[in-house]
């Protein structure tokens, strides 16, 4: 898995760092990195380093420090620096010396318009670990008039580092050079951040704040049948989603979980007749109460919020297996909280909230700090949070949270939920850890969604289809 530190805990490693480095030397290691960053992404996009012009926006702190000290790397490689000084008085002293030195030029942000419309890339060093709130006016009128593409030191100045929140002007870069750890930014912000590359400098950090799955542990965690195992040995999902009227969402969560595990899949509700049409390998039968042994159930999607829906969850919550409620689930939830009484406290629940739903869960927004909010939601139902989003948050009651970065955003289509809750549920069933589950379950619908999209729309009937060729591109990478 992926750490990623707050910036509190950076700083506080940094602090020790500083203790046991000679001075300067984190600020040499960061930026001499940055420089080879900056030198590559160059000659990935104009086929050369020597000879090209690099336009570095320069803030007060040590984030701009990086900046004028790697665009003096960059002169010894031949390219044409500008540092435009935000905040001439406060700039790096040493940095700026540093690139003056190398031949270097420095000028004052009135002239900076001229100077960024003949760069072949610009530099954000505007604000880093130190930033908050979005771009100033002085940087932001800057920022706009920027063509060419962005490298960002550290962090695109004018996105939150500890949240990814962005609420006015911001830099998008096309890639981000980050030193020492991951920070939350760098996975809840992934459309101003581009390509993300770490820099190592020597930071020792312990536990990380939060996580991202590497596909490695996702292979590791998908569950593969073995040689002793039976259709029930590998753990039994039941699906209770859809109505007459609305069977769809049944064919798509129950679709899922075919897709995403071997063994089997029960059905339960009113939507059978259509379920068993499209998957006939599933066992589909009119009442929760008929379906028959499972190990986990998914529910919600589709089944309505009256007294019938109330019924079928407080069923299913009884029955001392783990649980997804979704879509529908969540609103009884909310409304009625008494349903939640008919579980065992030790059965682990799964809650997979879209930000309306996560409102009428926690009586507010999940605001801008959505890793907060899905902690805060995990904490009051003592229950695995899946918030969802352009990036998900899954956060689990002791505290651990891990983060899905998605590709692309073509999952934005009607019906990916109830896809998701499948993929939950089927994992669920197989005894894997609710926040893993939840987790691993993120990731493989982000690339089912990117391989069913290719870069054009699809459907949440394509990401069921998409869902064996996403595991198994999973697995051939660590196979
Ligand atoms: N420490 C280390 O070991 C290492 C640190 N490293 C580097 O240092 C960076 C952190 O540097 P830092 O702490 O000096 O502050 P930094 O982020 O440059 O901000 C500077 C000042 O900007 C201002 N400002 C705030 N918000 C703003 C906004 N929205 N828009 C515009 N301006 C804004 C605010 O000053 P103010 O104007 O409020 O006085 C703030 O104090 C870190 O990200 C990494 O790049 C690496 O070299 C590795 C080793
Ligand atoms: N802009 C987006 N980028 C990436 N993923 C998205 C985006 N919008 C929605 N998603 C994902 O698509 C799914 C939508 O789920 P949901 O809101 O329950 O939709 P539905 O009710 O139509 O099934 C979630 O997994 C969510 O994270
Ligand atoms: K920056």
């Amino acid at each position: 898995m992926q750490g990623i530190w707050t910036t509190e805990r950076i700083r506080e490693a940094e602090g020790r760092a500083f203790a046991v480095t000679p001075e300067g030397e984190l600020m040499r290691r960061a930026s001499f990195g940055l420089s080879v960053q900056i030198a590559d992404f160059l000659e990935d996009h104009t086929g050369s380093v020597s000879g090209r012009r690099v336009v570095l926006l320069v803030g007060s702190g040590d984030n701009g420090g990086d900046a004028l000290w790697a665009g003096a790397f960059l002169r010894r490689r031949g390219v044409a620096v500008t540092a435009i000084l935000l905040n001439p008085a406060k700039a790096h002293a040493k940095g700026l010396q540093a690139l003056k030195r190398a031949g270097g030029r420095a000028v004052p942000a009135a002239d900076g318009p001229q100077w960024i419309a003949k760069a072949d890339v610009v530099v954000d060093g505007i604000v880093g670990i130190s930033a908050s709130g979005s771009l100033r006016p002085d940087a932001a009128r800057l920022v706009e008039l920027v063509e060419a593409p962005i490298v960002a030191v550290d962090l695109p100045s004018g996105v939150d580092p500890d949240t990814g929140a962005v609420d006015g002007p911001a830099v998008q870069a096309a890639k981000t050079v980050t030193f020492g750890a991951l920070k939350p930014v760098h996975a809840l912000a992934p459309v101003h951040c581009g390509e993300v590359v770490l820099v190592d400098i020597g930071l020792e950090l312990s536990d990380p704040d939060l996580r991202r799955l590497d596909i490695v542990d996702v292979a590791a965690a998908w569950p593969v049948p073995g040689p002793d195992d039976d259709k029930y040995s590998q753990g039994v999902v039941g699906i209770a989603a859809g109505s007459a009227t609305y069977p769809g969402a049944a064919v798509l969560a129950a679709g899922s979980a075919v897709r995403a595990t071997s063994g089997l899949v029960r059905y339960a509700g009113h939507a059978a007749d259509v379920v068993r049409g499209q998957w006939p390998e599933i066992i589909a039968t009119g009442t929760v109460a008929d379906a028959g042994r499972v190990q986990a159930w998914s529910v919600g999607p589709g089944i309505g919020t009256g007294s019938e829906g109330r019924d079928v969850l407080r069923y299913v919550l009884g029955q001392g297996v783990p649980v997804c409620a979704d879509a529908d689930a969540t609103t009884i939830i909310a409304k009625n909280p008494d349903v939640l009484d008919a579980r065992d406290p030790d059965t682990p629940l799964v809650l997979t909230p879209h930000a309306g739903e996560y409102e009428r869960l926690m009586g507010h927004k999940p605001g801008p700090d959505r890793v907060t909010a899905a902690r805060e939601a995990a904490k009051k139902y003592d229950a695995v949070v899946l918030l969802k989003g352009h990036c998900t948050v899954i956060a689990a009651p002791d505290g651990r949270v891990a983060i899905n970065t998605p590709r692309g955003a073509w999952l934005a289509t009607a019906g990916s939920g109830d896809v998701l809750s499948g993929l939950v549920g089927a994992l669920l069933a197989a005894g894997l850890d609710p926040w893993l589950a939840a987790a691993a379950a993120a990731n493989v619908h982000s690339l089912a969604g990117a391989i069913a999209a290719q870069n054009a729309p699809t459907s949440a009937s394509g990401l069921v289809h998409a869902i064996p060729e996403a595991i198994r591109s999973i697995r051939s990478l660590t196979s």
